[in-house]
């Protein structure tokens, strides 16, 4: 069980590594479109991105119901996020 938990430790600190270099990257994403005049909002572009990862990664675990809540839940703070970027 022990082993167990330390992979399960593991694999989340992968995940809130890979989440944390992600907004990373979308507070440059915010600032691009801040200069360039852009909206925060890409309805397509959040689309895509959850058709490409149910494609790629649908399966048993990872069904597309469960991979569209996470990413609107990940993708709604990344607006969060640029919204206070482009306002600092
Ligand atoms: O790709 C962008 O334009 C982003 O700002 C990133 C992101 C995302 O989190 O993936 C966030 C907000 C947009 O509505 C679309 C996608």
């Amino acid at each position: 069980m022990d082993e167990l938990r330390k992979q399960i430790d593991e694999y989340d600190n992968q995940i809130m590594t890979a989440l944390d270099k992600r907004y990373d990257v979308v507070k440059q994403v915010a600032k691009y479109k801040e200069a360039h005049g852009l909206p925060v909002l890409q309805f397509d572009r959040m689309t895509q991105l959850v058709d490409r990862l149910t494609e790629t990664y649908g399966s048993e675990n990872l069904s597309s119901d469960f991979i569209a809540q996470l990413y609107d839940l990940i993708m709604h703070h990344a607006i969060e996020l640029e919204n206070e970027t482009i306002d600092d």
